[in-house]
């Protein structure tokens, strides 16, 4: 939110607009506030913070089943269906009339068969309910330097380990 400001006023402007500013958004505003869930797709797709690739990438170029899988791959990262994987758009999961689209592909984060994660509607619920109320209460913004000059965190990098 800090280094999209963009996105984190128009979700703003949207709580500001459906739920007001007297109260706390709720789980009956979801379906009102698509900007929020294209926030959260958004962000599990960027960069979510328990990267499933640990266990599972591919360390050389493979061949599984008449598919080959080129070492590295990243599927929600993958550069022809998501433009400029690392820049993040909410746009990619809103139409042009600002609802969402029936791209789901944010839930791959959550691994997929029959190990796949069984905390996802509470990670769902949760980031949801926490994104909405900071959105509704605070603004987001990078924190100054003893001489009240911003400090800079466009460059900062992720460390990758169990969590990111
Ligand atoms: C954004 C938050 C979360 C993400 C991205 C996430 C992601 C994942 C992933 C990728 C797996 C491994 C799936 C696989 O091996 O194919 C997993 C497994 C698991 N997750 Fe989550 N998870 C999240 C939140 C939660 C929460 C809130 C809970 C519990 C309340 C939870 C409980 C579990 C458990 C128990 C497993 C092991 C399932 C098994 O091996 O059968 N997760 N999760």
């Amino acid at each position: 939110m800090v280094q999209y400001p963009e996105a984190q006023h128009r979700a703003q402007e949207a709580i500001d607009a459906v739920v007001g500013r007297d109260r706390f958004p709720n789980f009956e505003d979801r379906p009102a506030l698509p900007i929020i869930d294209a926030l959260i797709r958004e962000t599990l797709r960027r960069a979510p913070a328990l990267p499933v690739d640990l266990p599972h990438g591919v360390t050389d170029d493979d061949i599984y089943e008449g598919y080959f899988i080129s070492k590295g791959s990243a599927i929600l990262h993958d550069e022809v269906r998501f433009v400029n994987p690392m820049k993040f758009d909410p746009d990619r999961f809103l139409d042009a009339n600002g609802q969402l689209t029936n791209d789901h592909s944010h839930l791959l984060v959550f691994g997929f068969g029959r190990r796949m994660c069984p905390g996802r509607h509470l990670a769902d619920a949760s980031l949801w309910s926490a994104m909405a109320c900071m959105l509704a209460m605070f603004d987001f913004a990078r924190a100054k330097d003893a001489q009240g000059r911003e400090i800079n965190i466009d460059d900062a990098e992720w460390s990758n380990g169990l969590t990111r």
